[in-house]
């Protein structure tokens, strides 16, 4: 008997592994083709073009399959040069290594097979079949400053998240090294960093690095146990706007942490705490209005969860992956091991004022 879900967790590593090679060029390019969204949040050209190159190997390989992505094609229809520069950059973009390049398939044809594949990704979600969440970069603010960014893919099925891969190319390869921010915007070297954490249910999480060709060798990583809230980490976003860090240094200093947080973009925090680089995460909502997105979560909470942890609300609910584009029955995210993750409920809810 094959395992589970083997097919689909090669394809989503390959097709991650191949759009980080097109984020990367874009990454070491001044001009990264920026342009503004409708709600002011900036999208670039690596985002476009990441989209196409993980759709085109999904359309091949599971045609039947639904996409929520978070890009859409409205942009490039109306601006010419912007598809064209992008188109550019898919169609150069290809794994060294030809089998595995063969296996992802297809690709995109032509500018015009480029709008097509993008908005491939305009599905609804929702609870039932088989649904690909996809970010093609997540943390579109810290890939422009330089900060950390993700690759983000997961297979729902059923509202469930059955694989989840986070291609972080500029986490550190090394699972051991310490949970730090110390990419700057001048950052060129990519020696040594560069890493997938990937999940498929019940199978566990491991973590492997980025390479321009097929699939290096995976480990399997597991959160570190927490003996001493005092020696704690813990990672929140570098936005505030994204998430309240007043309240997030309130529960740090209720529950004992004595360090600083970990300000880091993308979620590239939860594959952080799954390896045991820190060990809690904190997304604290700073409006009643803002719905999480599910391709900005789907991927690292089932990476945190089969790594032992456990990824709730702060109401204590799990992630709702099934409602639609959006975590619409969810309020904030809070990731930590399982078995202190009670512990650090009690306290947000304390300091939030739910209970
Ligand atoms: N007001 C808000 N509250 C919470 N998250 C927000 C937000 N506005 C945007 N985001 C999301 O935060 C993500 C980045 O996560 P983080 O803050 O952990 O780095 C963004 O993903 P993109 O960069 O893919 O657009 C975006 O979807
Ligand atoms: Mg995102
Ligand atoms: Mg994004
Ligand atoms: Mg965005």
């Amino acid at each position: 008997m094959t395992t589970p879900y083997a097919r689909e967790l090669e394809i989503a590593q390959l097709a991650v592994q191949r759009a980080a090679l097109l984020t990367k060029r874009v990454f070491h390019e001044k001009a990264k083709g920026t342009v503004s969204k409708d709600d002011a949040s900036p999208v670039t050209v690596g985002d476009f073009g990441a989209q196409a190159l993980i759709i085109a190997a999904l359309r091949h390989n599971f045609p039947g399959d639904a996409i929520v992505a978070e890009e859409e094609a409205a942009q490039l229809r109306a601006d010419a040069g912007l598809r064209e520069l992008i188109w550019g950059l898919v169609k150069g973009t290809r794994l060294e290594d030809e089998e595995a390049e063969g296996l992802l398939g297809g690709g995109v044809r032509d500018v015009e097979d480029l709008l097509e594949v993008v908005d491939l990704g305009r599905s609804e979600g929702g609870r039932v079949g088989r649904v690909w969440t996809l970010d093609p970069i997540d943390g579109t603010k810290g890939f422009l400053r330089g900060g950390q960014y993700a690759l983000a893919l997961a297979l729902l099925e059923d509202g469930d998240v059955k694989v989840g891969v986070l291609g972080c190319p500029n986490l550190p390869v090394d699972d051991a090294a310490p949970l730090t921010v110390d990419i700057g915007a001048n950052q060129s070297d990519d020696e040594g960093r560069g890493v997938i954490f990937s999940a498929v249910i019940g199978q566990g999480a491991t973590s492997r690095p980025l390479s321009t060709g097929g699939l290096t060798e995976g480990k399997n990583i597991k959160m570190k146990e927490v003996t001493e809230m005092a020696s704690a980490s813990f990672c929140e976003s570098v936005e505030a706007g994204h998430s309240n860090q007043s309240e997030s240094a309130q529960i740090a200093q209720k529950l004992g942490i004595t360090k600083p947080s970990v300000r880091m973009d993308s979620q590239a925090k939860y594959g952080s705490i799954a390896r045991g680089a820190g060990d809690i995460y904190l997304r604290l909502p700073t409006s009643k209005t803002y719905q999480e997105k599910i391709w900005d979560h789907a991927g690292g909470d089932l990476i945190v969860r089969e790594a032992g942890g456990q990824v709730t609300d702060t109401k204590g609910r799990r992630l709702d992956f099934g409602v639609g584009r959006t975590l619409a029955s969810n309020s904030g995210v809070i990731a930590a091991p399982a078995a202190v993750h009670g512990q650090v409920l009690d306290v947000v809810q304390e300091v939030l004022g739910l209970k």
